[in-house]
């Protein structure tokens, strides 16, 4: 199965170690995460190598073949925005995650279509993301 990170880039990378961790325990769980730059501290290089169109067709190919999405949305990020309401256009199932700190736009804490969790460690992160792909597997 397939799984789309969202995360922040532009929007701010400060939570950049808990993105490794998200991507490393879902590929370490058997998932394919199109998505894995988003937690690549190396990002930037590769990125300026490509276009800004390139960037956005890339990435809405990556999410055409995604099963579900999983957003870390604690750092407001446009780009994560778009992709979490593309994503929900095309019906997939999304989680959203945070922290208790996070100040999360009530555009996706008010959609009822989209699953929210907040995690106050790394294991209670996993323990969400465990709970999440299992409902998508066995819906
Ligand atoms: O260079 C990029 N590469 C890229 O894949 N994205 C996508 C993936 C991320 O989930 C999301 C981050 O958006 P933003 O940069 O607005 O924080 O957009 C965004 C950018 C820069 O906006």
């Amino acid at each position: 199965m397939k799984v789309f990170l969202s995360a922040s880039i532009r929007g701010g990378r400060q939570m950049l170690s808990t993105y490794i961790e998200m991507c490393a325990y879902l590929q370490e769980s058997g998932y394919q995460v199109p998505s894995w730059h988003v937690a690549d501290p190396e990002l930037e290089k590769t990125e300026s190598l490509l276009t800004e169109q390139e960037i956005y067709i890339r990435d809405m190919e990556f999410l055409e073949k995604s099963d579900c999405m999983i957003a870390e949305v604690s750092t407001p990020s446009i780009g994560v925005g778009y992709e979490v309401c593309s994503a929900l256009h095309r019906d997939m199932p999304v989680m959203c995650l945070y922290t208790p700190e996070a100040n999360v736009s009530a555009m996706i804490l008010g959609d009822e279509r989209i699953i929210c969790r907040e995690y106050d460690s790394i294991g209670s992160m996993k323990k969400e993301i465990d709970d999440f792909l299992n409902s998508v597997n066995k819906p």
